[in-house]
């Protein structure tokens, strides 16, 4: 069992998926202390995006319990779990294309009247208040990721960097407690590479938990104190990245995957 030294906010106790005959993830637990980075690391094909689909509710659980500050969502759909607090990236991102930047945060928006018919007739005025009182929010969280010169284009027009940062400010509009990060750094450049460790950073200090799946060592080492290295669906190690990333049994499973 992988445990935080903090009081954990999510928890996840032997997790297990199969497709077909194939299990993708085999007996996965982890504990993400409240105010924790917790790094998962490990070769193609080890489990890890079945491992937050998961948790995130995309797919559901073979067998296994899922807590999000004791409450128990391991059945619960993915727009509770959402609402409850555990927000959640894709490694490629899926803005609305059409859509204006501003627009892209403010749909993520949470209990919006205006979604709802009924509402909207019966308390016009007030959906336009929340209306506006979102728009002032996702302005905040679009200067907090440095989007805010974009606001009014297309989503389209936007970098793959700018695309994971946009990415963030949408999981940010929900108010998440917890963010699973699904490769923040694939697809982005140097430049940007740093502004989003910046902002992951920030982000932790809001007090929000984060997990980060991610293939750069860069942005591990600089992020996580403790990483679980997911390998064939197991927990294989968990440690200090300096000290899992000797382990002759880690240096092996990525090996494996290489041409010889
Ligand atoms: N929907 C699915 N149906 C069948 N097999 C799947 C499905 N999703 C994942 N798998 C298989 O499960 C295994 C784990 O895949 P997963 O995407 O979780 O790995 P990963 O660690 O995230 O890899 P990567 O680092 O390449 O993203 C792989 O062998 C994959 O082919």
């Amino acid at each position: 069992m992988s445990t935080s030294s903090q009081p954990p906010i999510l928890t996840a106790d032997s997790l297990t998926k199969s497709f077909g005959g194939f299990r993708a993830v085999n007996d996965i637990s982890l504990t993400l202390g409240a105010r924790e980075i917790l790094g998962v690391i490990g070769p193609n094909g080890a489990g890890k995006s079945t491992l937050f689909n998961l948790l995130a509710g995309a797919i559901p659980l073979d067998a296994g319990r899922i807590g999000l500050d004791g409450v128990d969502l391991s059945h619960a759909r993915p727009e509770a779990r959402i609402r409850a607090g555990l927000g959640r990236t894709f490694q490629i991102p899926r803005p609305f294309a059409r859509m204006t930047v501003l627009e892209n945060v403010m749909a993520s928006a949470q209990g919006q009247r205006g979604e709802r018919l009924l509402p909207a007739l019966i308390a016009p005025r007030r959906v336009a208040e929340q209306e506006r009182a979102n728009a002032v929010r996702a302005r905040e969280i679009l200067d907090f990721v440095a989007l805010s010169h974009l606001e009014d284009q297309p989503a389209s027009v936007l970098s793959g960097g700018q695309r994971k940062l946009l990415e963030l400010a949408r999981v940010l509009m929900a108010e998440p407690r917890v963010i699973l990060l699904d490769e923040p750094a694939a697809g982005v450049n140097p430049a940007l590479l740093d502004m989003i460790i910046d902002r992951i950073i920030a982000i932790n200090q809001l007090g929000i938990a984060v997990l980060l799946i991610e293939h750069n060592m860069e942005m591990i080492a600089r992020l996580c104190p403790r990483v679980i290295v997911m390998a064939a669906g197991k927990a294989l190690a968990e440690g200090a990245p300096s000290e899992v990333t000797k382990r002759a049994d880690v240096i092996d499973v990525y090996l494996e995957g290489m041409p010889a």
